[in-house]
């Protein structure tokens, strides 16, 4: 396993080498914000937020403060610290004047409960400044997302129409959308009216996980289509009917400055952003990165959420399940996620756990092996409390965020130090504390930390059993 830990040694690009130190920033109350929109305010009062995290406050200043949105966004910063509203809060600011609508802002996200959590966050500030948000995940049939993303002009009874007007007349219902890649492929190759040419904004969330799976060349398919040409067309505009809004090509950031190499089409701005960005550049080469500007927090490659505290548990192997009961038991009944190794081990774990009949507390698995409307129920029983412990594999590893998770438990040892982060980062979010502890078999390596990652101590399994101990 030590080696399959050690950091790749990849040259780092040049632009990596002098991020912004996002831990130099301070949290900045929302009236002290500079040109937020007062209507927006007034939506994260009502969301509880009154000051923005410090990667929010740093991403603001390089979008709608003096950085004006003229870099591309690159954003390493810990689990929990509020990269979603980072990215969400400039995009619809940005957004809030728009006269036309049209599809402006596409946020790509790997799961689909990953972007039903992303549309919730934009669902609470987009409807104060008038925008629409839509969401293409495939949670619905593919007949009912049409109709919410695209608008079609209502059709008089008795007159003939030429399928050609009636197409020309198709509008998108929503300025920004949230996708998955697959479905958004979907839209892009059989949607009419669906169209990528007025996009502005780009987010490609959990980035690494993104770039590392193809999903039929969804971001090559998009970069092009977002693309103008030296012509001024969209290289692939032959094989999609025009918009409506076919002429309105200056929607987009246009400006000598703004373009690429000497051209003067406008830009795309792309914020990419990951507790555990990749660093290598033919990965991020596949971005098509625009003077890109790295925002990371700390010295750390990686950095764990402050107020984490890791335990080691160091048990015989055929003991762990009685370590595991032993240690839910003393958690009280909190909410816990238990991740294990593949999705067979959690049905094994779940399955387990479930014949002691006497635990003071509700277990359920949540696991790619389910249907996705079954692990849909699951997490909302979870989120509202029903569940208490949730066995996991990897599904739940990244980006779910659920208040009130107090413990994570790895009862197999992930095999890589960004699982770990991802793992260990549902809990400790938002500036709470939070307790991971990960189960070892005596002979068993905790993960090799190396100089990328800092963790907390360990503590001896009989302080946290003493049932065992
Ligand atoms: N300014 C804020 N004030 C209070 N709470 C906030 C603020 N910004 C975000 N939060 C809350 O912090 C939690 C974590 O935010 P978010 O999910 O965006 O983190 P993240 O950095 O994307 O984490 P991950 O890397 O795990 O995806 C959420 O519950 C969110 O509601």
């Amino acid at each position: 396993m030590a080696d399959q830990q050690k950091v790749k040694s990849v040259p780092v690009l040049p632009w990596m080498r002098n991020p912004i130190d996002v831990s130099l920033f301070e949290e900045c109350t929302l009236s002290l914000l500079p040109c937020l929109d007062p209507r927006l305010n007034e939506a994260l009062q009502n969301m509880g937020i009154s000051s923005l995290f410090p990667v929010q406050v740093a991403v603001w200043q390089e979008t709608i403060g003096p950085g004006g949105f003229e870099r591309d966004l690159c954003v390493n910063s810990p689990t929990g610290s509020g990269k979603t509203l980072a990215y969400a809060l400039p995009i619809v600011q940005a957004l809030s004047n728009r006269a036309v609508k049209c599809l402006r802002a596409l946020i790509v996200l790997p799961t689909r409960d990953l972007a039903l959590q992303v549309k919730e966050v934009f669902d609470k500030i987009a409807p104060a400044v008038g925008l629409s948000v839509g969401l293409a995940v495939g949670q619905s049939s593919i007949a009912d997302e049409i109709s919410q993303l695209i608008k079609r002009p209502k059709l008089e009874a008795g007159i003939c129409y030429d399928p050609e007007d009636f197409s020309l007349d198709l509008r998108s219902s929503v300025d920004i959308l949230v996708a998955t890649p697959g479905r958004l492929m979907d839209h892009i190759n059989s949607t009419e009216g669906f169209t990528l040419e007025h996009l502005c904004y780009l987010v490609v969330d959990e980035t690494d996980r993104l770039l590392r799976e193809a999903y039929q060349s969804w971001l090559p398919t998009v970069l092009q289509l977002t693309r103008f040409s030296d012509e001024g067309f969209f290289p692939c505009a032959h094989t999609f009917r025009p918009s409506l809004f076919g002429s309105l090509k200056t929607i987009r950031r246009s400006g000598v400055e703004r373009g690429f190499k000497g051209k003067s089409y406008p830009r795309l701005v792309k914020m990419v952003l990951s507790a555990t960005l990749t660093q290598d550049p033919s990965k991020l080469a596949q971005l098509d990165l625009h003077h890109p500007l790295l925002l990371t927090t700390g010295k750390m490659r990686y950095q764990l959420p402050g107020k984490l505290e890791s335990y080691e548990l160091v048990c015989e192997s055929k003991l762990k399940p009685l370590y595991l009961v032993a240690l839910l038991q003393n958690l009280g009944g909190e909410k816990c996620i238990v991740f294990t190794s593949s999705v067979e081990s959690t049905h094994r774990l779940c399955t387990l756990l479930n014949f002691f009949h006497d635990l003071p507390f509700k277990v359920q698995e949540y696991s790619g092996l389910q249907r996705q409307a079954v692990r849909s129920k699951t997490l909302r029983r979870f989120r509202e409390g029903e569940i208490q412990v949730l066995v996991s594999s990897d599904a739940m590893t990244r980006g779910m965020d659920v208040e009130g998770v107090r413990s994570i438990i790895n009862y197999d040892m992930p095999m890589y130090i960004k699982t770990y982060i991802h793992r260990a980062g549902r809990t400790a979010r938002a500036g709470q504390t939070g307790r991971c502890f990960t189960l070892l078999r005596k002979d068993e390596p905790y993960v090799q930390l190396g100089s990328s990652f800092a963790v907390s101590v360990g503590c001896a399994a009989n302080e946290l059993c003493p049932k065992l101990g």
